[in-house]
């Protein structure tokens, strides 16, 4: 605690407003959409209580935030002035993106302009003010670049219609300590090979070694695509790792859980996927996940969810001792990769530090969180 309030001394302004804003987040609030549950919770910035919850909210959303004026005149040099007031009894003043064809043509619209209007909706809703997620300057919201504490982030993804954002921090750790962290991992983490259900009936196990490590007293198992892996608690040396990339990142609470890949070879790889497991909540809220990359270069791959089979929006290479973040609302509408690199010998290590704000009940996990 003492130490909390020395560092706290130091802050740059930026960073005590990012604090002063989590601590208003732990005063029990209401759901805003059910108003039953309360909500005291980091990480649930949109007074929302479950998934369930936000989306009813988004109900036929991913709203334009568009003004009735301005939709107004956009219908009338579209030639459907004429249908306006349906479509504004049908869907207020807002266009939706999840206006179809078909709601068009329930609005009287005959099918080719509703085809052309679709098309048109598509390509604005590509356009700068085409904001899907809440705007920063209504909830707000800053990345570890801007946060600025220590370190020279630069900007991968920042994408604000979105909400989405990553960045790297190149050599963010020395590299000898990055390679005295790299071999005491490799040589003495229980590391596991669990199998993946879904796509490897026959037990194959997935394409690297994991781990995944929690607080002491979460017992929270992790769960994704077919793959169960059990908690593991966090040791001291993992808590030292963690400190010293949390402080450079500057993220103001410390993450709770991390999620450890070995990828022995170039052979090993984990295919596009998003982190939005229920555990962290990023399929509707903001969230911050930090990884560390050890040992040998690979490449990481991001794409919007929805793209294109296998192209890549973004490739860099994550190399021996650089940090990187996924934020916001990434999880949400961002796919990452590291695929299969034959060419690359050498073994990587990858943690992940991220927020369980949603503990397991039914996996036996006591820790305060919504459980499911
Ligand atoms: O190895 C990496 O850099 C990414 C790992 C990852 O995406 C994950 O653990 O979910
Ligand atoms: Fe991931």
């Amino acid at each position: 605690m003492e130490e909390t309030e020395d560092v706290e001394e130091e802050l740059p302004r930026s960073r005590s407003r990012s604090r002063d804003r989590l601590e208003s987040n732990l005063v029990p609030r209401t759901c805003r959409f059910c108003g039953k549950h309360t909500i005291c919770e980091f990480g649930r910035e949109e007074n929302l209580c479950s998934r369930r919850c936000y989306n009813q909210t988004m109900k036929g959303c991913d709203v334009l935030l568009w003004d009735g004026g301005e939709a107004k005149n956009w219908l009338h040099t579209e030639g459907l002035s004429k249908w306006s007031r349906q479509i504004d009894v049908a869907h207020g003043h807002q266009l939706l993106t999840k206006m179809t064809e078909g709601t068009l043509g329930k609005a009287g619209v005959p099918q080719m302009k509703a085809k052309d209007a679709i098309k048109t909706i598509e390509e604005l809703r590509q356009g700068a003010w085409a904001q899907i997620e809440p705007p920063r300057k209504e909830l707000p919201l800053e990345t570890v670049a801007e946060m600025g504490f220590k370190g020279d982030w630069e900007m991968v993804i920042e994408d604000n219609p979105l909400r989405s954002y990553a960045a790297v921090c190149r050599q963010a750790i020395d590299s000898d300590l990055a390679w005295k962290w790299f071999e005491t991992l490799q040589t003495q983490l229980p590391w596991q090979d669990p199998t993946d259900e879904k796509y490897q009936k026959n037990g194959k196990t997935i394409a690297r070694r994991t781990i995944f490590v929690v607080d002491q007293g979460c017992n929270c198992t992790y769960k994704y695509s077919g793959v169960a892996v059990k908690p593991f608690p966090e040791t001291d040396f993992l808590a030292e790792i963690r400190k010293k990339c949390v402080e450079i990142a500057g993220l103001p609470v410390q993450p709770n859980s991390c999620n450890i890949n070995l990828y022995r070879d170039g052979h090993d790889a984990v295919g596009w996927h998003t982190d939005d497991e229920p555990l962290f909540e990023g399929d509707y809220n903001d969230i911050c996940i930090l990884s560390l990359s050890l040992g040998s270069s690979r490449t990481f791959q991001v794409k919007k969810k929805g793209g294109k089979r296998d192209v890549a929006l973004k490739s860099f290479v994550v190399s021996h001792g650089d940090l990187c973040t996924m934020e916001g609302r990434f999880q949400r509408h961002y796919l990452h990769a590291i695929q299969r690199e034959p060419e690359v010998a050498e073994p990587r290590i990858n943690l992940t530090w991220r927020y369980i704000t949603k503990h397991n009940h039914s996996d036996g996990c006591n820790l305060q969180g919504e459980g499911n």
